[in-house]
């Protein structure tokens, strides 16, 4: 006799080779947690997925009982490194970063550059699938790593001869490759994970901040008096220069709207999921050991319960009471637990420095028609993986003439 309980509430395979939604699996997801559950169980293949649709949920399994939800499920189209990592990517350390071409030193000169193809095409390899673990090239194990590996291994070796030749820029790969130098070691499968994790720097780091960028235009774009608050903030503090690092708390305005633009679409909807290693029981539930958990960051993020009103874009939520209403800043878009996201600072850096920058210099509207007229585009995104705005028009125009001076002093 089984003394474990019963699991979750379990959908029925749907009588298609894969069980899994194709298309908008968050907004699918969210519909079964608020039928089903804030714990769903799947079953695709023999496979048990299990969907996570609160904070609370994701927060006692993936971070509480870390131990034993850490692992990954295997992702062909994703190999995912950690060990190299997270040292280099906390702290100050991001920003001496940020001023280089992080993962490979390379600045791109012209747009006849190959690397940012290079890093267009890792886009397309990794995120292009679909959630890792959820798409039909992970489910069935169809091969796509000789490509991959060919720009992996590309790249290692143009920063390998810049080094020979004293021409590399610092970067994240330089500079392990100049530690690795020194040690006098020979280790064929650290260097291997060192190619691996500058390949996946890349292509996710790239990926990921882009999108929100993308996103925060596009919801600036749509709500021109929260950017005309974002601009008399910008101009009361810095009085018509750019932006600094320093600058940050002193705008804490601007830091609410970057929050509510990546609360209110985000970014990695499904985040990355996570594969329990043992038998587990929650709330009475079992969860069988190997499922594959996933987060629905998305469906977290727009709780009613904890956001007033989610799908209304109010960066003033996150304002303190009685400003505002105190709600949380929405970390979870970062995932959970051991596996939570190791490139956070610097996207979290990143981000905000172009936003702080962009809206400093510029008026971003949407495009004008022959006629003069506003076109704004629908709200709209492409998700797999990653989500952001289909293909958009917009107009940057410059807040004044010393700005015009300003950028021009940059060039
Ligand atoms: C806005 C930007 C970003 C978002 C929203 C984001 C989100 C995430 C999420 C949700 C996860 C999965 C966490 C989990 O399993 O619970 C993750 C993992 C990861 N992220 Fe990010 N990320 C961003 C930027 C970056 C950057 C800039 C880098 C590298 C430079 C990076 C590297 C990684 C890596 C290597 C993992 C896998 C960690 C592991 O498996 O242990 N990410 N990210």
């Amino acid at each position: 006799q089984n003394p474990l309980p019963p699991g979750p509430p379990s959908l029925p395979i749907l009588g298609h080779a894969l069980v899994m939604p194709r298309k908008d699996q968050a907004g699918v997801f969210l519909d079964w947690s608020k039928r089903y559950g804030d714990v769903v169980h799947v079953e695709a293949l023999g496979q048990s997925i299990i969907i996570l649709g609160s904070h609370e949920a994701a927060y006692d399994l993936l971070e509480k009982r870390s131990v034993i939800y850490s692992d990954r499920p295997r992702f062909p189209t994703f190999e995912l490194p950690r060990t190299t990592f997270t040292p280099t990517l906390h702290g100050n350390a991001i920003v001496k970063l940020l001023s280089h071409y992080i993962a490979y030193g390379h600045r791109v000169a012209s747009a006849n550059d190959p690397y940012p193809k290079i890093a267009e095409r890792v886009t397309e390899i990794l995120f292009g699938a679909g959630t890792p673990g959820l798409n039909s090239v992970d489910i069935l194990p169809i091969q796509v790593r000789p490509e991959q590996e060919e720009l992996q291994r590309g790249a290692f070796k143009k920063v390998q001869n810049e080094m020979a030749t004293g021409t590399a820029r610092h970067s994240f790969l330089s500079k392990h490759l100049e530690e690795y130098i020194s040690s006098g070691k020979q280790d064929d499968e650290h260097l291997e994970r060192l190619s691996l994790a500058a390949y996946h720097m890349h292509g996710v780091g790239f990926e990921t901040t882009w999108s929100t960028v993308e996103s925060f235009i596009f919801h600036i774009m749509r709500f021109p008096e929260i950017q005309k608050r974002v601009h008399e903030e910008l101009d009361r503090v810095l009085g018509g220069r750019l932006p600094d690092y320093a600058d940050r708390d002193s705008l804490p305005y601007l830091e609410c709207v970057i929050q509510e633009s990546e609360r209110w679409h985000t970014v990695v909807p499904l985040g990355v999921p996570h594969r329990v290693m043992e038998d587990d029981i929650y709330r009475g539930m079992l969860i069988p050991k190997g499922s594959v958990v996933i987060s629905n960051i998305q469906s977290i993020t727009h709780d009613k319960r904890v956001y007033r009103d989610p799908e209304t874009f109010l960066p003033e939520r996150f304002l303190p009471k009685p400003q505002g209403f105190g709600e949380p800043i929405p970390d979870y878009n970062f995932g959970y637990g051991r596996r939570v996201c190791p490139g956070r600072y610097l996207a979290d850096a990143s981000i905000w420095i172009v936003a702080a920058s962009l809206l400093t210099v510029f008026e971003i509207c949407p495009k004008k028609d022959k006629d003069g007229l506003e076109v704004m585009p629908p709200l709209e995104y492409n998700t797999s993986l990653t989500s952001h705005p289909k293909m958009f028009q917009c107009q940057f125009n410059l807040r004044s003439e010393k700005m015009r001076a300003t950028i021009e002093s940059l060039a």
